[in-house]
């Protein structure tokens, strides 16, 4: 059985297509690049981004912010209520490093909200659907799994996931005011949310900088499986009343610290 959406199967598809570009540059001796003037990286990026434009510009007239086509005027993208937010290589790090944390990321953004997100990690043969009202499922092999968040219950272990390349005090001084114990789970890219959304982590506290294409697609993804991604205040990190993230509703598309949680 396919995911209960033909649109979201076809965005899966599209990510698994960047997702053989990509990997058809990762499986290279990145060594040959050293005598030409391009970076693995740069060629990737550039090759997942051209695919997944063309081929959502197959199936949908709406227009398409991606991280690779990002100039694109306020005054323009004020008007859009729905539009495709693409990030076409997530985790340029762990790509160099050759870790296998990166993805491709498409989000369905209406309304400032994500309503639909494919998170594909081609390294890891795994990706991430999120569909709002229906649910939310990992993809491996052909083969779906429903995931949801889980909240933590009392006496168990916080695990909180951080990112690999950079750690700060604020997420210390976050960690000491949660009872329990706590534990670090560290991962690359959105991959970081997707961990909270299938149970893997409680939290996640984004205390750096990101733009909204780095968190459209897992935001989706986790919220699709029942985690909340809000603003979050340095001063009072576990406010359960903060907003929640929101998408294209200013003109800077950087995104302001926020917390995931289940
Ligand atoms: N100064 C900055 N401004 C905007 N985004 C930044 C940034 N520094 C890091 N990031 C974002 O954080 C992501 C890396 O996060 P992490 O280290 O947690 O995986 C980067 O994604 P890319 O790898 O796609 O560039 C990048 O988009
Ligand atoms: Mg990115």
């Amino acid at each position: 059985m396919g995911l209960p959406d033909p649109l979201a199967q076809q965005v899966l598809h599209i990510t698994k297509l960047a997702g053989d570009k990509i990997m058809a540059i990762y499986e290279k001796d990145f060594a040959i690049y050293e005598k030409q003037d391009t970076s693995p990286l740069t060629e990737a990026d550039l090759a997942a981004h051209h695919v997944i434009v063309d081929e959502l510009k197959s199936i949908s007239e709406l227009p398409i912010l991606s991280e690779e086509s990002a100039d694109i005027d306020w005054q323009e993208r004020q008007t859009w209520q729905q539009y495709w937010l693409v990030d076409p290589l997530d985790g340029t790090k762990e790509f160099i490093k050759k870790n296998g944390e990166f993805t491709v990321n498409i989000a369905l953004i209406d309304g400032g909200k994500p309503v639909m997100g494919v998170v594909y990690a081609p390294a890891l043969n795994k990706a991430y659907v999120g569909i709002e009202g229906k649910g939310a499922w990992t993809e491996q092999d052909g083969e779906l799994t429903a995931i949801s968040a889980k909240v933590h219950s009392a006496g168990e272990t916080w695990k909180i996931v951080g990112s690999r390349s950079h750690q700060s005090p604020e997420i210390q001084n976050l960690m000491a005011q949660l009872d329990g114990g706590t534990e670090l789970v560290a991962m690359g890219s959105s991959l970081k949310l997707c961990l909270v959304a299938e149970g893997e982590a409680h939290l996640y506290p984004r205390l750096g900088p990101t733009s909204e294409w780095d968190t459209g697609a897992a935001h989706a993804v986790a919220t699709a499986a029942g985690a909340k991604v809000t603003v979050l205040d340095p001063e009072n990190p576990l406010d359960p009343d903060a907003e929640a993230l929101t998408y294209n509703q200013k003109e800077s598309v950087l995104n302001p610290f926020f917390l995931v949680s289940a």
